[in-house]
């Protein structure tokens, strides 16, 4: 099998107006791969996916995505070339139903529709049930699902995940684990998830990546991520 390299980021340096998060960040992510991004808190694993989004623009160095340099490229434009950002926090709309809020996947992929595909109830069952709620009346772990269903409904290649978990029941958690597996593993979905659970990210993941002060400083297979270097670069 051919590894192909999806998106590929070279000495980005990026932050909030004048203050640098990110210092000189190289990041590669094959195609296919799920890779989890750990650190402390305000390592600046946010703004590294914020960067990849476009959201956060680049004072140094490039991304590449799919072939093409997208350092410029606006946000919209990363969204319909096939990135999706479920944020911290979810940014359900909590005043509408789990329907337009699904709906919402086809106005950030350009694509016209108006039928939610089968697959996403395939994927979470429990959105079908609760269709004409509104967002804000479901439980943490099901906007947390919603959230993803709704960067699914994009087809994206790649899907960008900010603490997934953070908050979310132990039963759910684990669902959601499946299931971001099953995504990634049938529609060949390529994942990046920033996580604050260890076990969850051991599971998940093929890769790592571990950010200290705005860089990476580690990096290898899961099976690498050994205590010695969680107690190093994570423990508080
Ligand atoms: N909107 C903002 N304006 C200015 N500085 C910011 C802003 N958001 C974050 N920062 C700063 O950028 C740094 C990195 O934050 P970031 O949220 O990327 O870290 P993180 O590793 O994702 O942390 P956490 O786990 O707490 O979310 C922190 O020092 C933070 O204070």
């Amino acid at each position: 099998m051919t590894t192909k390299t999806l998106l590929d980021m070279v000495n980005v340096t990026a932050g909030y107006g004048q203050t640098p998060v990110l210092f000189d960040v190289n990041m590669s992510v094959n195609q296919g791969e799920i890779v989890c991004l750990l650190g402390r808190n305000g390592v600046g694993k946010t703004t590294l996916l914020r960067s990849i989004i476009g959201l956060n623009p680049l004072t140094k160095g490039s991304i590449s995505f799919d072939e093409t340099d997208i350092s410029k490229v606006p946000t919209f434009k990363r969204a319909r070339k096939g990135i999706a950002y479920i944020p911290q926090g979810r940014e359900i709309i909590p005043y509408l139903s789990v329907l337009d809020n699904l709906k919402m996947g086809f106005s950030a992929s350009g694509k016209k529709g108006n039928r939610i595909p089968s697959e996403i109830f395939d994927f979470f069952p429990m959105l079908k049930e609760h269709l004409n709620r509104q967002g804000g009346l479901l439980s943490g772990g099901q906007q947390q699902q919603l959230a993803i269903a709704r960067g699914v409904m994009c087809n994206p290649k790649i899907m960008l995940l900010d603490e997934p978990t953070e908050g979310i029941q132990p039963s759910i958690v684990q669902e959601i684990e499946e299931t971001l597996k099953r995504i990634n593993q049938e529609k060949g979905i390529t994942i990046i998830v920033v996580e604050q659970k260890i076990e969850f990210a051991r599971k998940l993941a093929q890769k790592f990546f571990i950010m200290e002060k705005g860089a990476i400083v580690q990096k290898g297979t899961t099976e690498q991520l050994t205590d010695d270097l969680l107690h190093r670069y994570l423990a508080v």
